[in-house]
């Protein structure tokens, strides 16, 4: 019963491109207020798996369940019309607007204030094409915001993006599950799910995966065949100089795990 889910329900997932498996059995339950990291190498399942709860590409096998607003906040995205930033995070409103409304003043209230939330009001009036990969993120996480979404999928959403800046976005997506959003985030830092994640999915390739809390399924041993390289997991204040902000996860000047 769709009525009854408060969160995000798989079950069963399964998808390949032509032979080539990708997910299998994937069965989970993410309560309301979940932020679930989504780890995993590249090629492995995470964007497709994203495009799966998103609802824009059907998997092969099983199905998704939840009854909230969905937000999606893309790796990249190539508009066809030359937008402002602001422009851009108006079309998170589109539902709210209609598609034959022009945006009102409640909607551009709430496209300012996804930017300032942000930190990116200085990109206001920029053209989205000439924004750097950064800043490009930045507006791209502003624009989920103003959708008011009960769940909200990000692909890589802080991959471009300075250290400050991922802080702010971590911390501001901390927040909104503290709220009760439910937010599955893919990501290659490691860190970020530790920090950050109330659960994590890993995925191994070929629909091998595991799914729990960050302390419970980020061993160093996970992590080590996870990412083929030997991980240690360095807590804060193991490390000589406290407040240290660089945890060293593997050496990487070894070879082959
Ligand atoms: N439309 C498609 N047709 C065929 N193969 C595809 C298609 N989309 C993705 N794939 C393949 O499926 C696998 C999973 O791709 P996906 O984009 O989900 O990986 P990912 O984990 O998000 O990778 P990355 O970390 O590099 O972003 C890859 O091998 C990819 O080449």
């Amino acid at each position: 019963m769709v009525e009854s889910i408060n969160g995000l329900q798989l079950e069963g997932i399964g998808h390949a491109y032509a032979d080539h498996p990708v997910l299998n059995a994937l069965s989970l339950s993410l309560p309301q207020g979940s932020f679930c990291a989504l780890l995993g190498a590249n090629g492995v399942g995470k964007s497709t798996l994203l495009k799966i709860l998103s609802g824009s590409l059907e998997p092969l096998r099983g199905r998704v369940e939840h009854n909230g607003k969905l937000g999606f906040v893309p790796q990249e995205v190539h508009p066809a019309l030359p937008l402002t930033a602001l422009e851009m995070v108006l079309l998170g409103r589109s539902g709210q607007i209609g598609l034959l409304r022009a945006p009102g003043k409640a909607d551009y209230v709430a496209a300012e204030a996804a930017l300032h939330r942000v930190e990116a009001e200085h990109l206001t009036r920029r053209a989205f094409a000439s924004l750097s990969g950064g800043e490009r993120q930045l507006v791209l996480m502003a624009r989920a915001l103003a959708t008011d979404a009960d769940i909200l999928l990000l692909d890589e959403p802080s991959a471009a993006m300075d250290w400050h800046n991922q802080a702010l976005i971590l911390r501001l997506l901390r927040d909104l599950a503290d709220n009760g959003m439910t937010i599955v985030m893919s990501t290659h830092s490691p860190q970020h799910a530790l920090e950050f994640a109330s659960h994590t999915l890993l995925l191994f390739g070929a629909g091998e995966h595991t799914f729990g809390t960050p302390d419970q399924v980020m061993t160093e041993d996970a992590l080590s065949r996870l990412y083929r390289l030997p991980v240690r997991r360095v807590a804060m204040d193991e490390l000589p100089h406290q407040g240290t902000a660089v945890p060293i996860f593997s050496d990487l000047k070894t070879q082959e795990y």
